[in-house]
């Protein structure tokens, strides 16, 4: 990276404060400083020149994106932008004019790959009607259930899974249910749960509990009194959840995992009684650790010997669950909502399955969109992002999957530094950049995991940093945005992490970062029937002045530091668990390690991350990635990003996409 190089003088801003005395800005105030600028100077100007950092006449007269200029650019923007100063290309060592050392870093905009045009391909999108005229009335159900249905959930209408589920599972037979995410498959059991569980004579006493077993929440409805659900799950104390079990509940909701760890250490389950077992998220149990844990739980269910009631249901559910089926249950009614498909189909336990096919539904108001941006540039696009939607726009709600639990709280961490201006101590005035960033994984306790969650529930804007403890089954209000800044690991979990939007109906937006090497992605996806649109953006300027503002943070102290360096481990630990299928797409060995360093501020590719004593097996990987180093290719971006929108909600779409084929957009980021 030796050529890669750009000189800093991070001493610079420190003077400069100490004789206004002023308190350092902030990125977002640098970033207001700069687009004041742009505006005044660029009203009438062209699109693209209004986002460019104004430059001197000799500057503008060359408008060629010559290496040089790009370095002259970046260099600047790298400065604070009131006090622009450039220095002379010098050797590494080198110092600045006042004896300070330059700090080394690489630039932004150098030696990034070549960003290959996203061609969507052609793709048939599976529809799914959400709602149905009929209403919970027609069902014969208990009045109190309806009533409760209308008062406290505020549900009138059925949604067309519970219309085909209900009445099948009211009759007594197993099901296999596929719906889209955030299309009522909850209450498509729990109604007839709660209506079989109100019936039963005589009344179940808490001391002989009755069980119904799901991975899934399941609504308490209050005018019964003597259904009583109980939660088991990782991260409780087991005491606690013993003393629950022993007091007699009737509807046990839990995890594989945590069910197992009682059935083998707890006398107080009685599964003689258990009458209804559901696997929601069903494919999920089919994935490696979980089958083993199912198995020991079917066997001591079906070791009773008493007839019981299954329910298998997820949005992604394929045929790969024959197995599971076969195992578990009794002539399932396949239940597929979608239209123009087969919509119940009476099935044998292999039958029902295959009926399945790999195309998966998002919702109709989804828009889904891809952005190619170089490793490098990963951090500032999404910190540009994040600011765009949630300080220039209202009410934004995101999720942003990231792909280990360091990463998340690195990034938190960063974020809330470098990004959150705190209020000015002088000045009356709120300056706040209200950025309210919250965080969910699993190294976190299950109390405040459940805070996190009710928190961002009720929250009318903030971005939600998280793993894919949040991809699934997770029902949060209002979200409109969910950001893959490290793409899921296949197309089944990309339809649930964009499943966190655009529930029930309501209008939402997906934008999944891809590097140019990962752009193979893209037809993984529209495989299954999953439609995107290409985003090209370009924010040299800006990027660079906020780049440099999370790698002086980053390399402040040793301990973020190590922080940061932690988290880029763990990235590249998380990149390594591609399943095979997908290898050709991310391979350890096609990422860049400078150029990932850089995504965490970090100012080149640390040396010391192989000899690292607590992940050895990562260190074997270290070596690829260095010799793998690509070189040369220069990356030209634009200052607007253009968007090709396929709307799936043509009547919705602000841009006027008839739908059937991409639209052309051209947006830009307020950096
Ligand atoms: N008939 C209905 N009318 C209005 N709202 C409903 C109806 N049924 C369910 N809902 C609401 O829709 C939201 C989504 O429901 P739910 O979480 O059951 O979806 P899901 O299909 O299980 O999604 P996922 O696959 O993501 O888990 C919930 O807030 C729920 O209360």
């Amino acid at each position: 990276m030796a050529e890669d190089v750009l000189m800093l003088n991070i001493s610079a801003p420190v003077k400069f404060h100490k004789k206004t005395n002023r308190r350092p800005l902030s990125s977002a105030e640098k970033w207001a400083q700069v687009s004041q600028k742009i505006n005044q100077t660029g009203q009438q100007h062209t699109h693209k020149q209004k986002l460019q950092t104004p430059r001197s006449p000799s500057q503008r007269s060359n408008n060629r994106d010559t290496e040089e200029n790009g370095d002259r650019r970046e260099k600047s923007a790298a400065k604070s932008p009131s006090k622009v100063k450039t220095f002379p290309k010098k050797a590494p060592e080198e110092h600045g004019d006042h004896g300070r050392p330059f700090i080394k870093t690489s630039s932004l905009f150098r030696n990034n790959p070549e960003i290959p045009d996203v061609l969507s391909p052609a793709v048939n999108q599976v529809k799914e009607k959400v709602f149905t005229s009929n209403t919970f009335e027609e069902l014969n159900l208990h009045p109190h259930l309806v009533a409760t249905l209308h008062k406290v959930l505020n549900v009138i209408s059925m949604t067309s899974v519970q219309k085909k589920t209900i009445p099948v599972l009211m009759s007594g037979k197993d099901a296999v249910v596929r719906s889209q995410t955030g299309s009522g498959k909850t209450l498509a059991y729990g109604i007839p749960v709660v209506q079989f569980l109100q019936a039963m004579q005589p009344k179940v006493k808490a001391s002989q509990p009755e069980l119904v077993i799901n991975t899934h929440c399941i609504y308490s409805f209050q005018p019964f009194t003597w259904i009583v659900p109980g939660v088991l799950m990782g991260g409780e104390k087991r005491k606690a959840e013993k003393a629950r079990l022993r007091k007699g509940i009737n509807v046990l909701i839990s995890t594989p995992g945590r069910l197992v760890d009682h059935i083998k250490n707890t006398l107080s389950i009685a599964f003689s009684a258990v009458r209804w077992l559901i696997l929601d998220e069903a494919d999920r149990t089919l994935d490696l650790g979980f089958e083993k844990d199912l198995t020991v739980i079917l066997n001591a269910l079906n070791a009773t010997g008493l007839a019981r009631q299954n329910v298998l249901l997820s949005a992604t559910l394929t045929e790969g669950l024959s197995r599971l089926a076969s195992i578990s249950m009794k002539e399932p009614v396949s239940i597929h909502v979608s239209e123009g498909s087969e919509d119940t189909v009476e099935a044998c336990p292999q039958a029902a399955p295959q009926a399945l096919s790999d195309s998966y539904a998002v919702p109709e108001r989804l828009q889904q969109h891809v952005v190619v941006v170089p490793s490098k540039l990963h951090l500032v696009c999404l910190a540009a992002f994040i600011l765009t939607k949630c300080k220039f726009e209202q009410r934004q709600k995101l999720i942003v999957f990231i792909s280990s639990c360091e990463a998340v709280e690195f990034l938190l961490t960063l974020f809330t530094a470098v990004l959150c201006v705190k209020p000015s101590t002088t000045s009356t005035k709120h300056t706040s950049t209200s950025l309210n960033f919250y965080r969910l994984h699993g190294n976190m306790r299950q109390e405040e995991r459940t805070e996190v969650f009710q928190e961002f529930s009720v929250c009318k804007t903030g971005i939600l940093l998280c793993t894919d403890v949040a991809a699934r089954g997770l029902d949060l209000p209002q979200v409109t945005w969910i950001v893959q800044y490290n793409p899921s690991v296949s197309a089944a979990e990309y339809v649930h992490r964009v499943g966190r939007t655009a529930r029930i109906g309501a209008q939402g937006s997906s934008l999944l970062f891809l590097t140019p090497s990962e752009t193979a992605f893209v037809d993984v996806l529209a495989n299954h029937n999953i439609r995107s649109a290409a985003f090209e953006q370009e924010v040299r300027d800006r990027a660079t002045v906020l780049q440099t503002d999370f790698e002086n943070y980053v390399h402040a102290n040793n301990e973020s530091l190590q922080t940061a360096k932690s988290a880029l481990q763990s990235f590249l630990r998380a990149y390594t668990t591609y399943p095979s299928s997908l290898k050709h797409i991310f391979h350890i060995r096609s990422l860049h390690l400078g150029h990932a360093a850089k995504s965490f501020g970090l100012r080149d590719a640390p040396q010391g991350l192989g000899i690292s004593t607590r992940y050895r097996s990562t260190s074997a990987l270290m070596h690829p990635l260095i010799t793998s180093c690509r070189k040369g290719k220069r990356n030209d971006f634009e200052l607007s990003y253009r968007t090709l929108c396929y709307c799936n909600c043509p009547e919705n779409c602000q841009h006027g996409c008839a739908g059937e084929k991409p639209t052309a957009h051209t947006h830009s980021w307020q950096l």
